[in-house]
């Protein structure tokens, strides 16, 4: 398991765009960000840096760019390290100056997955190419939501007068309810921001809901679709159905630019091992007796 958290520090740093360059921690300056910073101020251009290299000038924006130089050095930064041995590297420093081949691999499978999300991310906004079919992809989003599958299962649990229906509706409560902790837990670890096409509109989130690994409807969908195809008799074509409605609710995930492809597939997998979970500890009036009680 030594490999995890390079996985986990993998998808948080979202590895090849970062956000904004305004909100990350301090680290090493790239010239990416010292380029940013520069055309922002009309004295600081890249062209006056430049010239401020050859000329040697003591003007406070040329202090300001010749630390940015020293720090933009590596001999340098051993240096200050060395004679600071408190100071310690940026962990995503660390990772690009001594990469693996598992940090390696890892990052191009999500620049690819940062590359095809946003391709795939066509009713992200009212003016993507698929913008129109927006408001029906936010329907299928609700119908993969907790909230509805908890009431309606409530209520179902309420109505139902066959022990047996109650057994199984019970065990579908409980899927439902490990589901949210679950997914809260490892978005809680993971921490890996939802994609930069996203807007968060959604409806009823928690606070982990701002994170996007792994998708809670893609682990949803996959275990009440598994659950219902293996404990209700259903006809052929609703079975179908079930599944279209599972495939439909993940994908539409990514076409709505809430999460990336590995968020989707992940969850679509994780739901899979809870259900395979929840019919493990089966509830039953053997187990716990004292719930099937009325
Ligand atoms: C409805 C009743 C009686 C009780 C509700 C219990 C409760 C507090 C449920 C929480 C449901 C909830 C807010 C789930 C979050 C769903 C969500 C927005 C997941 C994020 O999905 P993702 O695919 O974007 O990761």
């Amino acid at each position: 398991m030594t490999w995890l958290p390079e996985v986990v520090s993998c998808l948080r740093h979202r590895c090849f765009t970062p956000r904004s360059t305004a909100a990350q921690p301090a680290k090493m300056p790239s010239p990416r960000v010292t380029r940013a910073a520069n055309t922002s101020n009309p004295n600081v251009s890249g062209r006056f840096e430049f010239m401020s290299l050859l000329t040697n000038k003591t003007s406070v924006s040329d202090q300001t760019l010749t630390r940015h130089r020293t720090s933009d050095s590596p001999v340098h930064r051993k240096d200050s390290n060395s004679s600071s041995s408190q100071q310690q590297l940026p962990e995503e420093d660390c990772m690009k100056l001594n990469p693996s081949f598992l940090g390696i691999a890892l990052k191009s499978l999500l620049a690819v997955d940062l590359w095809l999300s946003k391709k795939m991310g066509v009713c992200a906004r009212e003016g993507s190419s698929w913008g129109s079919a927006r408001p029906m992809m936010k329907l299928v989003e609700i119908s993969g939501h907790g909230i509805p599958w908890i009431a309606g299962t409530i209520y179902c649990l309420y109505r139902s007068d066959s022990s047996a229906g109650r057994e199984v509706i019970l065990n579908l409560l409980f899927a439902l309810l490990l589901d949210i902790i679950l997914v809260g837990i490892v978005k809680g670890i993971v921490k890996r921001r939802r994609p930069t096409q996203n807007r968060m509109d959604m409806f009823a989130t928690f606070s982990v809901d701002k994170y996007s690994f792994p998708s809670g409807h893609a682990t949803r969908a996959a275990m009440v679709s598994r659950f219902m195809l293996n404990h209700l008799v259903l006809a052929v074509p609703v079975r179908i159905l079930v599944m279209l409605w599972a495939i439909v609710v993940s994908l539409s995930r990514v076409m709505l630019g809430r999460h990336n492809v590995t968020d989707v597939l992940f969850g679509f997998f994780m739901g899979h091992m809870q259900y395979s979970l929840v019919e493990y500890f089966w509830l039953s009036p053997n187990t716990l007796p004292a719930l099937f009680k009325y």
